[in-house]
């Protein structure tokens, strides 16, 4: 039979890597899809010829990516260049020009998804995009295929390696956040744009893409909340440490009766779950189904082999449907195109969870009177309060407080109040927390 050939966007860290798995794997890899794979045409802008291992085997090398998607020899385009553009439009002329595509990137599904599987159903061919949610693990697999019988009621995972990275370095190392993040960089973790790890924004392209895949909906980015790991404070991992927690990083959808929620933020959660142990660049997804109960998949979220190792797999899976009928595919966001329903997000206001409080507050009676007084005003009850000693000649003690399951909008009411109370100074830090065992 003849080979199936692939047009590859990109040869940086993913696209290097994806070079070197085809080559090293092509005969097992062969075995399994049934026809040879070859790299007929390449494109970067840049690239190291000395890093790439099996670059050798690689037809022709360009500069020019749209000469790739055009190149009529190209059954399947791997786009590994990121970023929203041109990745969106080479990746919609490919599919106008028939050609399947394979992606790792979120940023570019979490946004332009819903365009581009519309313009991919069209034309009858397929969009794979396994490796950007949470690298080398087949998440997207398990959500589609492995879990379809299943009424999912709630996703919780560690979707961003660099971040993990750092919280765990800074955790176990006490180093600093800006070495650990260059580090990360220098292994190929981080995004382009590193602020997209440290903020929260790629956990927030994937956990888009979860919430879609779980529970039929759109991609819907702007409805993510999102918050970061940039203002993590060592104290803060340290108290949670004392009370039996650890911080993690984590993208959190949960269907409840009034919509869909979606958001991601540092998160306090018991250490002896699994996924709080989830240390350095590997990442963890928990999904809870209601037939097989709560599921971790758990595997490297970055890096060159483990990321080429879900980009290949795709091409796979794809060279093995070349010839199927297109309406017999898995659909791109697991339920068929025309089931896709328009279930509300939660705006964060209306997200119920419990919290981690940590306020500065003069070390007087009367001052924990006046706070405890506001959040039984607010109907907020406390599980535990801690209140640490003093620093020789200070006058302020840091009191730690966590709180019961209460929404967010009552809880941001009464940190006001407290924030405007005298004898508490600054802004209070405040962390959610989940059990993860419902
Ligand atoms: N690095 C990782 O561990 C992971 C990355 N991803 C995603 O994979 C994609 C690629 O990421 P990396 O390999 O890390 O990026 P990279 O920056 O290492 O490589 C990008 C490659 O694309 C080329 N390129 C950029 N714009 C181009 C253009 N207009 N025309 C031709 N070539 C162009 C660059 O020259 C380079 O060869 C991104 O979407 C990223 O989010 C997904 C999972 C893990
Ligand atoms: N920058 C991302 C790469 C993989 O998606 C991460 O660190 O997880
Ligand atoms: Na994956």
């Amino acid at each position: 039979m003849e080979p199936v050939n692939i047009g590859l966007l990109g040869l940086g860290t993913v696209g290097g890597g994806t070079v070197t798995v085809l080559t090293r794997n092509a005969a097992e890899i062969a075995r399994r899809a049934g026809r040879d794979i070859r790299i007929a045409h390449a494109a970067a802008r840049a690239y190291d010829q000395e890093r790439i291992s099996g670059i050798e085997a690689i037809g022709r090398i360009t500069d020019d990516a749209f000469a790739v998607v055009d190149d009529p020899k190209v059954d399947i385009v791997i786009e590994l260049i990121g970023g929203y553009s041109p990745a969106r439009e080479l990746v919609l002329r490919a599919i106008d020009n028939g050609k399947h595509v394979v992606t790792a990137n979120k940023a570019l599904i979490a946004l332009h998804g819903n365009e581009i599987f519309a313009a991919a159903q069209e034309k009858g061919v397929t969009v794979a995009f396994e490796a950007a949610v949470a690298g080398g693990i087949p998440i997207i697999k398990a959500l589609r295929e492995g879990l379809a019988a299943n009424h999912i009621e709630w996703i919780a995972g560690i979707i961003n390696g660099t971040g993990n990275y750092i919280l765990t370095e800074m955790r176990d190392k006490g180093r600093d956040f800006g070495d650990v993040l260059a580090e990360a960089q220098a292994l190929g973790y981080a995004e382009a744009d590193p602020t997209f790890d440290v903020e929260g924004i790629d956990a927030a392209h994937k956990l888009t893409i979860l919430g879609s895949l779980a529970f039929g909906i759109p991609l819907q980015f702007d409805k993510t909340f999102t918050e970061g790991i940039s203002r993590i404070e060592p104290q803060d991992v340290a108290f949670a440490a004392e009370l039996g927690y650890r911080i993690k990083h984590l993208g959190i959808t949960r269907r409840t009766d009034a919509g869909i929620e979606m958001r991601v933020h540092p998160t306090l959660i018991p250490h002896r779950r699994l996924i709080a142990n989830v240390d350095g660049v590997m990442n963890a997804v928990l999904v809870k189904g209601d037939a097989v109960g709560p599921t971790l998949y758990y595997g490297a979220g970055a890096g060159a082999l483990p990321t080429a190792s879900a980009v290949v797999a795709d091409v796979v899976d794809v060279a093995r449907a070349l010839t199927t009928d297109p309406t017999n595919r898995v659909p791109h966001l697991a339920f068929q195109p025309d089931e896709i329903t328009d279930t509300p997000v939660l705006p964060i206001d209306e997200v119920e969870t419990a919290y981690y409080l940590r306020l500065t507050a003069l070390d007087r009676p009367g001052v924990m009177a006046g706070i405890a007084g506001i959040l039984g005003e607010e109907g907020i009850s406390i599980e535990a309060i801690k209140q640490k000693e003093p620093a020789p000649g200070e006058t302020h003690v840091p009191l730690i407080m966590l709180s019961h399951r209460v929404k967010e909008a009552r809880m941001n009411r009464a940190l006001a109040r407290i924030e405007a109370l005298e004898a508490v100074s600054g802004e209070i830090v405040r962390i959610r927390m989940e059990g993860l065992d419902g």
